[in-house]
């Protein structure tokens, strides 16, 4: 069969997927599904069919109990979540004692930091192609696999270079877990549980954050070797999920598509309890088969050179490149400072109270588990990023309005190394504080500052100067302090609400549904393909994002920085209301449809244009479905 007649039956294969088992249904009699479809005389009335039937069995599956198993599953799933979030949360803290005991350069902290992230996003390319090979289920033992030898050498390191291999190792981990656990949980949830379960994952990936915070302040207290337990203590849950993977079963998804048909039987009646399967197992095998066709080549070759796909890998990419555009996690890495610009000086309670920082993402993101199956993906995502930039922008006002009344250095002390550093050019704390190299000396007194300098950081901790009045620590007798990435402000209440507006509107949507839609959006040929992707470009843009922002800053000011991640996001607004179909409550194999749609015409040349008219013609006509499917993808 030709590319063109391929593409040109896509739509059809995609509708007659959709309604194939129904017309089946309704010639033997119904007997075979669960699903009570309408009586015949309702379904042949035209007009009325698809949407009523489509909605007595979303209806149907809501009201079959699922069985706990499927809960199990997930949880044991999440537990990949956990460890996402737990080993990228844990490392800041681990580093504050690390490039104490080891000695690490600033460029060697980065090293570790982003070694990680970098493994993550090739692995995750790299997961896509293990997937579709092994199965899901073994991905995610070689997922927990790689954490706890991870945690294994990172908690025993004897020096820097066998912690990097540790790094490395945890990172392949991240990347194969962060694409592999969505899917499997999307592909063994019932529709009506699918989107609150996979996001569940990223609640996990927040709850894993929130630990990592906890770890790290209680274990900021030990002298020697915290980092070992802050690091090692990964190796639990890692462990914990390989073993209850090897009793887990795989994705009959991926069965059905290796041929494994008993085998899938059996886990589909595992997973959907006392339901029958046959409609959901005949659906999964109509979409299989009829993918057969979709052409030869490499996966990527196909999905980019057919219209549907390419849509569908293009929406979700770049929803996760907007969930990194819109820096999240600069602001949870910079709300420590935030939280000692408002006045904790004390760097160990600032410490602490940024594990409230944790704690609000993770309860957010609770939130948005509870509203994605009640208001969906759609609704959920474009009110979070539209609030994400909204507080963005408060924040940048709030650093705005702060470098404006940025106090004076008053004093340049005359000290013979001050000759050699950049600080004695300074005449504000501001360009003083955007100076990694520099910290603000000052002294306060009941109303006003006195005798404020801008001093060389302690190369061994950002915690003091090199040397003179506030070489001791950063808390110091006669209300002297010193101020590393911060001024003293009294405008710090306006980025402290910017902060807890950003996490409330981030954490129920934008944080978890670029995971989940990536999970739900592809055809079963494409999914693995497609998740690697969309992970793979969610860990680049991590990187991209948290390497450049002291730059951005130091050229833009905090404020500029802001601006920019705001600005981004409106954008990403702009686009997720032209390009993000609703896939609440539909099946998997509904779903591909939804890209097929004039709706979405992100990407589509006049052709593909041309395609999906005919499309809607042939969907209009032949199964008078538009007016419910175009109120669902309204
Ligand atoms: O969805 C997650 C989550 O929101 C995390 O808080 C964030 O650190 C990750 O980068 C993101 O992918």
């Amino acid at each position: 069969m030709s590319r063109k007649q391929v593409d040109h039956d896509y739509n059809l294969r995609s509708m007659s997927n959709l309604m194939g088992e129904r017309r089946k249904k309704v010639s033997d009699g119904g007997e075979r599904s669960l699903i009570r479809a309408p009586s015949s005389a309702s379904i042949t009335s035209q007009g009325a069919f698809a949407g009523a039937s489509a909605r007595a069995a979303r209806k149907q599956f809501q009201q079959d109990v699922t069985p706990g198993f499927v809960y199990v599953l997930a949880a044991f799933s999440a537990l990949g979540g956990f460890l996402f979030g737990y080993d990228t949360g844990v490392i800041s803290g681990a580093m504050l004692l690390l490039k104490r005991e080891l000695d690490l350069s600033a460029l060697w902290q980065e090293v570790l930091i982003s070694s990680t992230v970098a493994a993550a996003a090739l692995s995750a390319l790299l997961g896509g192609f293990l997937n579709g090979l092994f199965g899901r289920r073994v991905c995610i033992l070689l997922a927990s696999f790689f954490f706890a030898i991870g945690g294994v050498v990172l908690s025993t390191a004897p020096g820097k270079e066998v912690l990097l291999a540790g790094r490395l190792i945890v990172g392949v981990g991240l990347g194969i877990a962060s694409m592999t656990v969505p899917v499997y949980i999307a592909e063994a949830s019932p529709p009506h549980l699918r989107g609150q379960l996979v996001t569940v994952n990223t609640l996990f990936i927040t709850g894993g954050q929130f630990t990592a915070s906890l770890i790290d302040g209680a274990f900021s207290y030990l002298q020697r070797d915290g980092w070992r337990y802050m690091l090692g203590l990964s190796v639990l849950p890692a462990v914990l999920q390989f073993i209850g993977f090897l009793f887990l079963p795989e994705s009959p998804r991926w069965l059905i598509q290796r041929g494994l048909t008993q085998k899938a039987r059996r886990v589909l009646s595992q997973i959907r309890g006392n339901q029958n399967i046959d409609e959901e197992y005949d659906s999964i095998k109509n979409s299989i088969d009829e993918e057969e066709d979709s052409g030869a080549g490499p996966v990527i070759w196909r999905m980019l050179t057919y219209p549907p796909t390419r849509r569908a890998l293009l929406v979700g990419c770049s929803l996760q490149m907007f969930q990194q555009l819109s820096g999240i996690n600069t602001v949870m890495y910079y709300s420590a400072t935030i939280l000692q610009m408002s006045g904790v000086r004390d760097v160990r309670l600032a410490i602490w109270l940024a594990g409230l920082t944790t704690l609000t993402n993770f309860l957010f993101t609770l939130l948005g588990v509870w509203l994605v199956e009640r208001v969906g993906r759609r609704k959920l995502t474009l009110g979070s990023i539209i609030g994400t930039c909204l507080s963005l922008s408060l924040l940048a006002i709030g650093f705005l309005v702060t470098a404006q009344h940025s106090p004076p250095v008053t004093f340049h002390p005359l000290d013979p190394s001050m000759a050699n550093s950049t600080c004695s050019k300074y005449q504000l704390c501001e360009p003083c504080m955007l100076d990694p190299g520099c910290g603000f000396c000052y002294r306060e007194n009941v109303s006003a500052l006195l005798a404020s300098s801008c001093v060389p950081v302690n190369k061994a901790s950002t915690e003091r100067a090199a040397w003179g009045r506030c070489s001791n620590s950063s808390l110091i007798k006669d209300r002297t302090y010193w101020a590393y990435n911060y001024c003293p402000t009294s405008y710090s209440w306006l980025v402290l609400l910017g902060l807890v507006l950003y996490l409330a509107a981030f954490a129920p949507g934008m944080g978890p549904m670029p995971w989940t839609i990536n999970s739900e959006i592809y055809p079963l040929w494409a999914r693995s393909t497609g998740n690697a992707c969309a992970a793979g470009v969610n860990w680049t843009f991590n990187i991209l994002v948290s390497l450049t922002f002291l730059h951005l800053a130091q050229y833009f000011t905090y404020f500029g920085a802001f601006f920019l991640y705001s600005s981004l996001s409106l954008l990403g607004f702009f686009f997720i209301y032209g390009c993000l179909p609703e896939t609440k409550g539909r099946r998997l194999e509904e779903i591909e449809a939804l890209f097929g749609n004039r709706l979405c015409s992100c990407g589509a040349s006049d052709s593909d244009e041309a395609r999906q008219v005919e499309y809607i013609r042939v969907k209009g006509s032949n199964y008078h479905l538009s007016d419910n499917d175009a109120s669902d993808v309204d």
